[in-house]
């Protein structure tokens, strides 16, 4: 169940591509130019560089991802200064960074964060009326899950 609460229509849109998917993600973003313009957008290093050139819009550029940016990324998620991640990561090719990836995409679902791993979704999440109204994806309730009895 989304709540809706204080954060803005305009969203804080994280955008991370593998070297393999940049081309992809460069398109998608043109394409979609005038949508994103709406919003503030944050890349890691080399994604955000390549965005600000297509889009002509300013990037907020983290570390690029080998170097710490998809765990910029995550904390940012928890620290719910993130509100939707476009991270068009390769399935095709082990990265030297694979563990950041991976925490990346469990804060993604820890913290109820909306992702998109290609075109189709980001699409859908484009499309949805949510993407105009003030709502904040609130963290999922653990509290059941840790109080368990091991
Ligand atoms: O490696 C990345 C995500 O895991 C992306 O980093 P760059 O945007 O710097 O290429």
């Amino acid at each position: 169940m989304l709540d809706f609460r204080t954060i803005p229509a305009s969203k804080r849109i994280a955008m991370v591509a593998h070297d393999n998917r940049k081309t992809e993600l460069l398109e998608w973003a043109l394409v979609n130019r005038e949508a994103l313009s709406k919003n503030t957008l944050y890349g890691t290093g080399t994604t955000g560089k390549l965005l600000e050139e297509k889009l002509n819009q300013p990037v907020i550029r983290l570390l690029s991802g080998p170097l710490g940016g998809d765990q910029q990324v995550g904390s940012m998620i928890a620290e719910e200064k993130i509100d939707l991640l476009i991270f068009f990561w390769d399935p095709m090719s082990a990265q030297p960074h694979d563990p950041d990836v991976k925490a990346l995409l469990r804060l993604c679902v820890v913290w109820n964060i909306p992702v998109a791993s290609n075109k189709a979704t980001a699409d859908f999440i484009f499309s949805s009326p949510l993407m105009n109204q003030d709502y904040t994806a609130t963290q999922i309730d653990y509290s059941t899950y840790l109080n368990r009895k091991l």
